[in-house]
């Protein structure tokens, strides 16, 4: 990225000599005893003056610090006292709560699916509405909470989307049909396509610049968090199986009514309210926001950005028009709902989906045992997750999506090559039995077991003879319980697990199940970090105001639309290009989106959200060409209105 280091480096010089000024009061004040570390900073200070005076420092520069690592550390102590308030936290963890809300509403349902679909009866097309109707409404109120976020600003779309959850999950709890059921998850639906919009928008309209990506990323932290603990909630419900269903999908109202009590009494963002005109609210509540710290150059600046933009863009049409004849933010949205969609393409949903059937694969037969595992999945893309929010301030949006996605690319390679052996190894097939009358004998055509678990309506039943499958036959699976066969040797769980038989629905025994088991816990490690949180990071910093809600809604949208396409696609897909090739073809689509990124995604890391716009001036997807001039980027951070230099391996961008 060409970075100049002038357009990083804000000195006031005034507040700097009062700094200074205030410093060598002390210094002369036998009673004051200065710790070490503030002579220390009081000594660069003046160096970094003179320096200032003889044309200031440039790429190399940094000698001035010497070794006065306590420089940094004080002007770090400084930094945080001063410039990060609580404040931010507590307003950035209660908005989160909706990424919490998302996480577990969409993770919890394949638990209560299995206790849903046999006491309700449910037939395939209902479990796939149930599942997919949330996904489909998040999509549609995704796409309408940009006009909502517009109107009634970021608090009034947090507020409807904890009303929606809290109603959502009344609803499913005291459900007593399957059509009651699918209004709520409708209802849910709704409150998660608000929520993932609005929430990392408002996030990163009260954080500062330093900070902002960590606590943006926060809220896909607390998604995969609540993925993780629907994961939990439905290994510990499942051991009731009449009613489990009910806990596991109303509890979601607790942390519903904590975000709606907070948001009460939590503020507006004030760059909503400056753009609304109103003014003094703006000030006071990023005053209040920002603690102790002085706001007018914050203030000044967000408003002239708006006052510019105006002048620039005008306001007449609607704002997607606008955006879309305007090349900043047309360029902008390309890449944020390129990222959006290469998310989703790359399959993250599949994966967490079918990592029951992975581990099932790789040996685990007792299906509690399997629950329980899928949660040690979820466990993982929540604890990488977590490395993301460190990284993110790091080493920066951009080169933590590029080596996020290259590693998930391989990783996906590794499990196609794991499914792509076990094909070629697949069992045949030694028995034909034939179907008692009136039953459905279809599943008996297939010779192997691979062409068996590719078709939803049949199952492997076998021996085993030590590592030798024998006595294997293809049946028609239980529609009740996909643990059974329909008939024949397999129907009775406890009866056909004493007689030494097995049962593989949806997979094959193979000896390269480790391999599937490796390409899915690298892929987790590489995604959860980059992939997973950085296209909502992206997208919440990459817009101007005035089109930051229509923004995130489109992005937003895209990334719903692109989740029901990959999830109601995959069986389908699997079944004409098999597991390995339905891998394969992911992973092509992250090959893709690698190349994207390198060429579309510029780096917003330490940027003011009203400088970001600026990064998109230049024609598209050439940012690839300018990543040479990345190592020449300084960084700076400013102790009381002074900006100084970091060393140059320092990875903190603190303003
Ligand atoms: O960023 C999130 C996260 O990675 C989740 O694990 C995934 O389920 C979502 O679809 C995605 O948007």
């Amino acid at each position: 990225m060409n970075r100049k280091t002038s357009e990083n480096v804000e000195y006031t010089l005034r507040s700097l000599s009062s700094l200074m000024g205030e410093r060598r009061r002390k210094q002369q004040d036998p009673d004051s005893a200065i710790a070490s570390g503030e002579q220390s900073l009081i000594a660069a200070t003046e160096s970094f003056c003179s320096l200032q005076g003889s044309g200031g420092p440039g790429p190399g520069s940094n000698t001035y610090l010497g070794d006065s690592g306590d420089l940094e550390r004080a002007a770090r102590r400084q930094f945080q006292q001063n410039e990060t308030p609580s404040f931010v936290y507590v307003l950035s963890v209660f908005s989160a709560l909706g990424g919490f809300l998302f996480g577990y509403d969409t993770g919890v349902v394949s638990g209560a699916m299995l206790l849903l679909k046999r006491q309700l009866s449910l037939d395939m097309l209902w479990q796939e509405l149930l599942v997919s109707g949330t996904v489909g409404a998040a999509a549609v109120s995704a796409l309408a909470g940009g006009a909502l976020n517009g109107v009634f600003g970021r608090r009034a779309a947090i507020l409807l989307a904890s009303a929606l959850f809290t109603a959502g999950s009344v609803v499913l709890s005291v459900a007593q049909n399957k059509e009651t059921l699918l209004s709520g998850r409708v209802v849910v639906g709704l409150g998660i396509g608000i929520a993932s919009m609005t929430v990392p928008v408002y996030i990163a309209e009260v954080s500062p610049p330093n900070l902002r990506g960590r606590l943006v990323t926060v809220n896909t932290l607390f998604i995969t968090g609540g993925q993780f603990f629907a994961s939990v909630v439905d290994g510990v419900f499942s051991y009731l199986p009449k009613d489990g269903w009910r806990y596991m999908l109303g509890l979601s109202a607790i942390p519903a009514i904590i975000q709606f009590l907070g948001f009460l009494f939590l503020p507006e963002s004030p760059r909503w309210l400056i753009q609304k005109g109103q003014t003094q609210k703006a000030r006071r509540i990023l005053s209040q926001i920002r603690g102790n710290q002085t706001i007018d150059e914050e203030y000044d600046s967000i408003k002239n950005n708006i006052e510019e933009e105006e002048k620039e863009v005008g306001s007449a049409g609607p704002v997607i028009s606008r955006m879309l004849t305007y090349p900043p933010t047309r360029r902008a949205l390309i890449v944020g709902c390129g990222l959006q969609m290469f998310q989703q393409l790359s399959g993250i949903n599949t994966i967490m989906y079918y990592s029951a059937t992975i581990l099932q694969m790789s040996g685990v037969e007792d299906d509690r045992l399997a629950i329980w595992l899928a949660s040690v999945t979820a466990f993982t893309n929540f604890i990488f997750t977590l490395i993301g929010v460190w990284l993110v301030e790091k080493v920066g949006r951009r080169k933590l999506t590029l080596g996020s996605l290259a590693g998930t690319s391989v990783a996906l390679i590794i499990l196609a090559l794991g499914f792509l052996l076990s094909a070629q190894v697949s069992p045949q097939i030694s028995l034909k039995p034939t179907a008692p009358s009136n039953q459905n004998s279809s599943c008996t055509k297939y010779s192997s077991c691979d062409g068996c678990m590719l078709d939803p309506g049949c199952g492997f039943c076998y021996k085993m003879n030590k590592s030798d499958v024998v006595d294997s036959s293809c049946v028609p699976v239980n529609k009740a319980s996909a643990n059974e066969a329909a008939w024949g040797r397999c129907t009775n769980e406890t009866k056909f697990k004493a007689e030494e038989l097995f049962w593989a629905y949806n997979f094959c025994p193979t000896p390269y199940a480790w391999t599937a088991l490796l390409g899915l816990i690298l892929y987790l490690v590489f995604f959860a970090p980059g992939m997973g949180p950085m296209p909502w990071t992206v997208n919440s910093e990459i817009y101007p105001l005035w089109a930051r809600s229509t923004g995130n809604a489109c992005s937003s949208g895209i990334n719903w639309i692109f989740n029901v396409l990959v999830s109601l696609t995959f069986l389908h897909t699997a079944e004409y290009l098999t597991y390995y090739g339905a891998f394969f073809l992911y992973a092509g689509f992250a090959g893709l989106g690698l190349i994207f990124i390198y060429g579309c995604l510029p780096e917003t890391k330490g940027r003011k959200l009203e400088e970001i716009e600026s990064l998109f001036e230049n024609k598209l997807c050439t940012c690839g060409t300018l990543d040479s001039d990345e190592g020449r980027y300084i960084e700076y951070i400013r102790v009381k209105g002074s900006n100084y230099h970091l060393s140059d391996n320092d990875a903190s961008d603190v303003e």
